[in-house]
């Protein structure tokens, strides 16, 4: 059997989003998300990571190649996100949260639909420095890949 490797690219892109839930009243809101319910919204520079994985081909020597990683990611999430307002430019964060989970399901079910089958393995979220999600598209429902199409 190939040895199996992984690949990650990593990728930024910058958007404005507010948390706000609509299953809560305003005060409910306003007390579980503070600072970032405020109604101005505020503005992250989001930080992709993207793994790819799989075995080793033994022609090209590359379990995928990095320009079609790159292209993948650019065409399923940057050109949809970047510089964008979650909240109103993308109807999945109509009826929930853009906490940075919900939009690593967003981002995931994105990828799936133009990365080959079976290539990808994990993506990690970072939102600020400090905070990041990762995924693996573990628990997704019929809903969330419904409702994630553009
Ligand atoms: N489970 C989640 N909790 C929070 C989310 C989230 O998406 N999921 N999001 C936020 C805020 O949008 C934001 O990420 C936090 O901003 P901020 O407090 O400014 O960032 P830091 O934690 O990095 O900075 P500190 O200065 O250390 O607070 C909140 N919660
Ligand atoms: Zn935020």
């Amino acid at each position: 059997m190939p040895p199996i490797c992984y690949l990650s690219r990593t990728e930024h892109f910058s958007a404005a989003h507010r948390l706000h839930s609509p299953y809560l009243s305003d005060e409910e809101n306003r007390l579980l998300f503070g600072k970032c319910n405020n109604a101005n919204g505020h503005g992250h520079n989001y930080v992709l990571e993207t793994v790819v994985g799989g075995s080793i081909d033994k022609k090209t020597g590359m379990v995928a190649n990095m320009e079609d990683l790159k292209r993948w990611i650019s065409t399923a999430v940057l050109d949809v996100l970047d510089h964008r307002n979650l909240d109103v430019d993308i109807a999945y964060f109509k009826n929930r949260p853009s906490t940075v989970e919900n939009l690593a399901v967003f981002i995931w079910i994105r990828l799936t639909q133009t990365v080959p089958a079976g290539l990808l393995q994990k993506i990690i979220v970072s939102e600020t420095p400090k905070n990041k999600v990762i995924f693996a598209g573990e628990g997704l429902t019929k809903t969330e890949l419904e409702e994630c199409l553009l």
